[in-house]
């Protein structure tokens, strides 16, 4: 579906035989709208007969996703573009070093790119990145606006391997931007300028198990040093980064399991999502019967589970005062090809075929939290942002056009 912005020189009439005020006619061939209207506003001049116009699909969808760092921003990025279909790549011919992930229908935008101060300044300074004093957050309500009006802006880069600020490059406004990273939602500007918006709450055990496995395996990093940037950076996260999950539509919380008594090894995870009511666009995922409060052992015939097995948990409740439901899964799946039981019990979760979220998540078995809720519910928020995205397209298509004689 596209608007059309209607350019056209014949003379106008609303009291032509094919327009019906108050009813909706959209009649969309190619480029020829043949008629349109709207309810809500009045359409003075209504054209007569067939008329060319250009297709107008300049608006931008913004999703926000925020996280802190090393908390699972990329892997949920790589399962939302692959609901999309094609990968996402830096840009072409840029600089290698660019956050930048573009692919046909998103761009992936880091906010790390708005750091005020590189590297080093931050060290005079005395802040972290996390500090608003190191962000520059009148640009980034500028650029993602631009963005979202169809324009095209120049961003800058933070240099992750460098620690400086490299020369911008061209961001083109895509059918769907991302901002990810550290503030998406801090801004009360750009908090306005989105669509949708995610927080990916990795508890401190889990965040520590996380680091320890990625740093120290894959980076070199010692224990110790993990531990004092974690702490370094707490009051910092406490005081900026986690107020932001009470405006996110969705909260992705990860947990240790309650299935194994003091358990410490965080392998085993126990993952809620917190989903919003009343979101625009956006319908909240159920099990069972929606509004109840339901406990689930699927485990048994149709799952294989070993210990210490799976239990899902579905109820309305409260968070930061809003009305949310929570659907929670605390256990790992130990044969993904199962998932398919699971899936079929879920209600509300967007897919376009039977199956599609098992499919998405067999086809990703190898990307971290593909056994567990982690993956399970980056999935269906992948799902639910398609959809939402599609309901945006489909009614800005029924909004009424201005005629321009
Ligand atoms: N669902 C998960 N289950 C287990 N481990 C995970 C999960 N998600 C992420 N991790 C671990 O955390 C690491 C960081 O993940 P990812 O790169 O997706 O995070 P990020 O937020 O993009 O990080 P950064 O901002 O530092 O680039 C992964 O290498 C992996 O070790
Ligand atoms: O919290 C972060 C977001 O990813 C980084 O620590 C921040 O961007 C600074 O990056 P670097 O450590 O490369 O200077």
């Amino acid at each position: 579906m596209a608007i059309c912005t209607v350019y056209t020189s014949q003379s106008l009439n609303s009291t032509c035989s094919i327009y019906t005020p108050g009813k909706t006619h959209l009649g969309f061939n190619q480029k020829h709208l043949v008629f349109y209207s709207s309810s809500k506003k009045t359409i003075r001049r209504a054209a007569t007969g067939v008329i060319t116009c250009s297709v107008d699909d300049s608006r931008t969808v913004v999703i926000g996703l925020a996280a802190d760092s090393g908390c699972g921003k990329s892997t949920f990025m790589r399962r939302l573009t692959s609901v999309f279909g094609g990968a996402a790549e830096p840009p072409k011919g840029g600089n290698p070093d660019s956050n930048t992930l573009i692919s046909d229908t998103t761009t992936v935008i880091c906010l790390d790119d708005y750091h005020s101060l590189d590297r080093t300044g931050r060290k005079e300074k005395g802040v972290t990145a996390l500090d608003p004093r190191a962000n520059n957050f009148d640009l980034m309500y500028e650029q993602v606006k631009a963005l979202k009006d169809g324009k095209a802006v120049e961003k800058p880069i933070y240099n992750h391997v460098t620690g400086l600020l490299d020369p911008p490059e061209l961001i083109k406004p895509p059918k769907i931007l991302v901002i990810e990273g550290l503030h998406p939602m801090f801004d009360e500007r750009v908090r306005d300028l989105l669509d949708f918006s995610i927080y990916l709450d990795i508890s401190n055990e889990v965040k520590f198990a996380w680091k320890i496995q990625r740093d120290m395996a894959e980076r070199g990093h010692s224990l110790e040093s993990i531990k004092a940037s974690i702490e370094a950076r707490k009051p910092d996260f406490d005081a900026y980064i986690d107020p932001q999950k009470q405006y996110a539509d969705a909260v992705i919380e990860v947990l240790p399991t309650q299935l194994i008594p003091d358990d410490n090894e965080g392998k085993v995870l126990r993952v809620k999502l917190i989903m919003k009511e009343g979101v625009n666009y956006f319908s909240p995922v159920y099990l069972f019967d929606e509004g109840s409060t339901i406990s689930w052992i699927p485990c048994g015939r149709k799952l294989t589970c070993s210990y210490p097995g799976i239990k899902f948990f579905y109820c309305p409740e409260t968070y930061f005062g809003h009305e949310v439901s929570v659907l929670e899964m605390d256990g790992q799946f130990d044969r993904l090809d199962e998932l398919i039981y699971v899936e079929s019990h879920l209600s509300n979760i967007s897919t376009k075929f039977y199956g599609e979220i098992t499919q998405q998540m067999l086809k990703h078995a190898d990307f971290p939290g593909s056994n567990n809720g982690t993956g399970l519910f980056q999935t269906i928020i992948g799902l639910k942002i398609r959809d939402l995205y599609e309901q945006i397209f489909a009614s800005k298509a029924k909004t009424p056009v201005e005629a321009k004689a």
